[in-house]
């Protein structure tokens, strides 16, 4: 990467940059590749934050579905942990995970779930797991709030067998002639997923994120306290692909402790650790056994660290200098919070980092752990919170007694309650997927790169005014 004309003279977050365009011999946007290659499997360079409101099962397999990467959070027990990291292996790679209700489920259960939308749908299982049939969300919209699911079944959908299916392709061409926008797919009579047309359209487009045993990859957070070899390998051997090792500062002797305690466990898996800000942070974590820099203070959505403590970094220039740090010692950063729009992600990029993790946008999906619910104005959000919020640390050390409770609560430093509204036109993970992904191919293409690798090489970057920022922005009514 290149600056344009000026060297900064101070540290740059996304708003302050720009991407300026060069010549390219890329004929189409289709021809570029957005592997991150850094030791996952990941195809697309996107990973959802460890945060408790962001990457359930759910959200984690339908990231990994379309080569991204879900790391779940450290604040659920080993018990839960074991069971969600199994339950991604198990979820169908070439079809849609079903969402599965019973048929004396009501409306209003459905509606907390799904959205009465195209392309959704919900699955519906007798007590013994056999199939009755499917209902397409968009039927949700007429229907009484407290009507059983099981009496919406009349004219039921048809389903596709899976052994009709040979490629994502058909599988559109079929479901366009039929003119559906939602199917069960069977096998023997039982359900295996579920296939929208844009999901069909989606397996010809992405590459899923696969384990030697062709299944969905899967991270998981570990926190610096506690047992933390019994839980790595305990993760290890529930089958998970990567292991992130996360506190708030980063660059502390409890951490590199900890990377040297997993380490020594040789499980073969990467080790990311973070979050940290300087290359001093990179070559200290590196050295402890750290493959990939979790880079980021203070930008995430749901944090206050900046606002209570001044410590943090401008995130642009945080990714730059420990991407580069990172590059000479043959590790790699996954730029941590911050992002809000597509353009904020092909920064990182072109800064250097290998993937971009994506927090509170990714909380307001379907796919995303929280119930929907509807404000004052009919608009569809899920709550959100920070890890470092009083309500995150009263979840966390629910368990200590009172005193050493409050000494804990002291120390909060994240919003405990916002709310993340669904857009509209993009309220599944994967419309945000193909919105952010679509952003990039476009501008790899304007910088003339094929590659990850290519792209932050030949990146040029700009420094611009508020007032060139806010001239990028749309304009939805006239001035
Ligand atoms: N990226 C970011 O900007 C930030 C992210 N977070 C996220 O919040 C979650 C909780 O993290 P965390 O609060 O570290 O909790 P952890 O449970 O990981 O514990 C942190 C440990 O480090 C000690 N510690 C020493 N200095 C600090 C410090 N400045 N801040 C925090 N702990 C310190 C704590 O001891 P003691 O409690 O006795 O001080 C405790 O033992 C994580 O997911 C983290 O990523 C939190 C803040 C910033
Ligand atoms: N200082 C805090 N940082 C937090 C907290 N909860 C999460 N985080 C960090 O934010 C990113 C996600 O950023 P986003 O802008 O995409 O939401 C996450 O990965 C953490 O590093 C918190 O309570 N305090
Ligand atoms: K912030």
């Amino acid at each position: 990467m290149e600056f344009y004309r000026t060297a900064p003279t101070h540290d740059l977050t996304y708003s302050d940059v720009f991407l300026v365009p060069s010549h390219s011999e890329l004929k189409s946007r289709f021809d570029v590749s957005l592997a991150p290659d850094d030791g996952t499997a990941a195809t697309i360079p996107i990973v959802s934050a460890n945060m408790n409101s962001v990457t359930g099962p759910r959200l984690a397999a339908t990231l990994a579905r379309r080569g991204g990467l879900g790391v779940l959070p450290q604040d659920m027990n080993l018990q839960e942990l074991d069971a969600a990291i199994r339950w991604v292996k198990d979820q169908p790679v070439e079809f849609d995970t079903p969402l599965v209700l019973s048929p004396d489920d009501t409306v209003a259960d459905a509606l907390v779930r799904v959205p009465a939308v195209q392309g959704h749908g919900i699955v519906l299982n007798d007590a013994d797991g056999a199939y009755l049939g499917a209902i397409a969300a968009a039927r949700l919209e007429t229907a009484l709030p407290d009507a059983r699911l099981g009496d919406l079944l009349h004219g039921r959908i048809t389903a596709i067998d899976a052994e009709d299916v040979d490629s994502a392709r058909a599988a559109f061409e079929l479901m366009l002639a039929a003119d559906l926008e939602f199917v069960p797919v069977l096998r023997r009579g039982a359900v295996v997923g579920t296939l929208s047309r844009k999901s069909a359209l989606r397996g010809t487009i992405y590459s899923p994120t696969l384990d030697a045993d062709g299944r969905l990859q899967v991270a998981v957070a570990l926190g610096i306290n506690g047992d933390i070899a019994t839980k790595a390998q305990a993760f290890a051997a529930a089958g998970v692909d990567v292991l992130v090792i996360d506190t708030a500062h980063g660059h502390q002797e409890g951490m590199l402790e900890a990377i040297r305690t997993v380490k020594a466990l040789g499980l073969g898996l990467p080790i990311v650790a973070g979050n940290i800000v300087t290359a001093d942070a990179v070559k200290d974590l590196v050295d402890a056994g750290a493959d990939i820099l979790k880079v980021g203070v203070g930008p995430g959505a749901m944090c206050t660290t900046r606002m209570m403590t001044a410590v943090g970094r401008p995130q642009f220039s945080a990714v730059l200098e420990t991407a580069e740090a990172a590059r000479s010692l043959g590790a790699h950063v996954w730029a941590d919070g911050g992002v809000r729009y597509p353009r904020d992600v092909a920064l990182a990029l072109a800064a250097g980092a290998s993937s971009v993790m994506i927090g509170s946008w990714f909380a307001g999906t379907i796919e995303a752990p929280g119930q929907l619910a509807v404000d004052g104005g009919g608009r569809l959000y899920k709550e959100s919170w920070g890890m470092a919020s009083t309500k995150a640390v009263r979840e966390r050390f629910g368990r200590l007694d009172a005193f050493d409770l409050a000494r804990k609560e002291l120390f909060a430093e994240g919003i405990s309650s916002s709310k993340i509204y669904l857009d509209p036109l993009r309220p599944s993970l994967e419309d945000l997927l193909d919105m952010i992904t679509s952003g990039l191919r476009s501008s790899f293409t304007y910088a003339g790169a094929r590659s990850l690798a290519e792209f932050s090489d030949r990146a040029l970057v700009g420094i611009q005014s508020a007032a060139g920022y806010e001239e990028g922005k749309a304009l939805p009514v006239s001035w």
